[in-house]
């Protein structure tokens, strides 16, 4: 934080002020409605340090209130600091309280920390607790009651003990109350939302598993969301209604590319204190359909060749685990297919960025801030804007870009897809909630320049800077492939009921065949020919976007 912000958030009326003792030492511990603060009180010169003294303790001289966890009384006597483990010593008072928070650690992981307190007196100390208690209260923002689904199958089959151990007692800490469930069986998740789950009573839903649980429980929130709201998602160019309901993800799965993407790391701590926090981070999304019929929903990679071929191949492999995709994945380049099709795209006339731009989305956003935020329209304002929509459309249907060509692959990401072994992901220049994807076309080219293409998806190289490789914004796209699907209608209806389960095996294409097929965030879709649309900002996440820089520094002190 800048001083200048300091000194803007410092004025601000203060709450209690108190002088207590702060690493064995005097401090003026101030508390207002964003901050608390303190500064050493010099007792030998009898004069305040002011907050630019060169300190070699100036760190943690504020805490935003945002970053509190909660505030406790310690036990009489029970000076112990519990990340430290030392003792500390207090000479002149016994009573004490800690103030929890979160606190940036590298690479965006975040951690809880804690600062002690003592005071002179109980009642003094029973004040503090209170007050801080009291504001952070009034952060309506923060979950009181979530609802949780644990996949004890996702990745490492680590998720039930990830939670217990490193999640659950931070949600008790904040006094957060869950309602948890083990899921049995694949789309049991998705049952219990759509049947059993009272959601109204529940301020989230969160998700202990991989992109395909998450996948699995937005599906479910979005399918009741629009049937309440009586919103027919068949229909191509509906526009649909966000959903209330912010979702967590713990990351236990193999990829965790949206938890990545959206907060930096695949961490299970720092998603908690997201969680505990109550950030929030709306997505966009994007719906697939055919022929007018609802496919899926996809939040993070539409793949088609390469990828749609190694999720089919890694689908047989599961028993391997995550490992599967690293085999799958040579077997396709081993096989390198390609794919005749056409492309056709509605460009994001009107962007500020571009994929190649590599400004990337760091929050704050000011291009997913400015694009229009759907979640904080009336109805009216909804109706509105489909009116503009559909003008738009009209007046754009020139606009439309057509390729036809033959394709290794080609990927549609929502978000930029990273992970821990492609840090940049698919696409790094992607926003969040900018109400658009970019679309990737791989064009036929060698064995080895297409190697040459993924490798780039692991360090800094550009991977878009190949002549093979063009990269789109686009609001909207459809692909044909060469020989259309001659599935009937009734199969389709049929599959798309099914869909939730993937019917590996029952779609018409594969390797080996004229066309490839769609992997949509990791489920198989029935269909090579697509329409897509991207919903700007349909769901909200436990989370912040990523963060420029990543030490504490960034906000404790100056
Ligand atoms: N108890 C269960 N048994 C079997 N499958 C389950 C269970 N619970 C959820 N699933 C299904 O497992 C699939 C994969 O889950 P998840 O994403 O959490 O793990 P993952 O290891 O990351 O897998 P993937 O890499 O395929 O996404 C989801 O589509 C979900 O529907």
């Amino acid at each position: 934080m800048l001083l200048q912000e300091f000194s803007v958030l410092e004025k601000q009326p203060t709450l209690l002020s108190s002088q207590l003792f702060y690493r064995n030492s005097v401090a003026d511990l101030t508390l207002n409605r964003v901050m608390l603060f303190w500064k050493r009180v010099d007792m030998s010169r009898r004069h305040a340090r002011s907050f630019l003294c060169v300190s070699k303790d100036a760190k943690n001289t504020f805490l935003l209130l945002n970053d509190i966890i909660v505030a406790r009384e310690t036990e009489e006597g029970g000076q112990k600091n519990k990340q430290g483990g030392k003792k500390e010593k207090v000479p002149l008072h016994s009573y004490g309280f800690t103030v929890s928070y979160a606190d940036r650690t590298k690479h965006h992981r975040w951690r809880c920390k804690a600062l002690m307190f003592h005071c002179k007196d109980k009642s003094q100390c029973q004040q503090w607790v209170q007050t801080i208690n009291d504001q952070l209260s009034l952060l309506c923002s923060r979950p009181k009651r979530l609802l949780v689904y644990i996949n004890p199958y996702s990745g490492k089959r680590l998720g039930k003990r990830i939670y217990e151990q490193r999640v659950a007692p931070l949600f008790a800490q904040a006094s957060i109350s869950t309602d948890v469930i083990v899921t049995k069986h694949a789309n049991h998740a998705r049952d219990h939302l759509e049947t059993e789950a009272d959601v109204e009573q529940y301020d989230g839903v969160v998700c202990v598993g991989g992109d395909g649980m998450f996948s699995e429980i937005i599906h479910s929130l979005l399918y009741r969301t629009q049937r309440v709201s009586g919103v027919d998602h068949h229909q191509y160019d509906q526009d649909l209604v966000p959903c209330d309901l912010r979702v967590g993800i713990i990351p236990a799965g193999s990829t965790d590319c949206i938890c990545y993407a959206t907060t930096g790391t695949n961490d299970p701590v720092t998603s908690a204190l997201h969680i505990v926090l109550g950030d929030s981070q709306p997505i966009d999304v994007s719906s697939v359909h055919h022929n007018n019929t609802f496919l899926r929903y996809s939040t993070s990679l539409l793949g088609y060749g390469f990828y749609g071929d190694m999720l089919m191949d890694s689908e047989r492999k599961r028993w391997m685990g995550p490992a599967r995709y690293d085999l799958s994945g040579v077997k396709m380049f081993l096989n390198h297919h390609y794919y005749k099709g056409t492309v056709s795209f509605l460009p994001a006339e009107g962007n500020l960025e571009f994929p190649k731009d590599k400004m990337g989305c760091r929050s704050p956003c000011h291009i997913c801030k400015t694009s229009v935020n759907r979640l904080s329209l009336s109805g009216d304002q909804v109706c509105e804007m489909a009116k503009e929509k559909s003008d738009r459309e009209m007046s754009d249907d020139g606009a439309w870009h057509v390729i036809r060509g033959t394709f290794l692959a080609i990927n549609a990401v929502c978000i930029s897809c990273a992970c821990p072994r492609s840090p940049g992901g698919l696409s790094p220049s992607a926003h969040l909630a900018d109400g658009t994807m970019d679309l990737i076309l791989v064009h036929r080219a060698s064995r080895l320049d297409f190697l040459r293409h993924l490798i780039r998806h692991t360090n800094k190289d550009d991977q878009f800077n190949l002549s093979f490789v063009e990269v789109h914004r686009v609001r909207q796209f459809r692909f044909a492939p060469e020989q259309s699907d001659v599935t009937s209608e009734a199969e389709l209806s049929e599959c798309s009921r099914k869909i939730g389960t993937a019917q590996v095996g029952s779609a018409p294409t594969g390797p080996g065949t004229s066309h490839s097929s769609w992997s949509c965030d990791g489920e198989i879709l029935p269909q090579a020919a697509i329409q897509v649309s991207v919903h700007c900002q349909l769901v909200k996440l436990f989370a912040r976007g990523i963060e420029w820089g990543s030490s504490s520094t960034h906000s404790h002190c100056l």
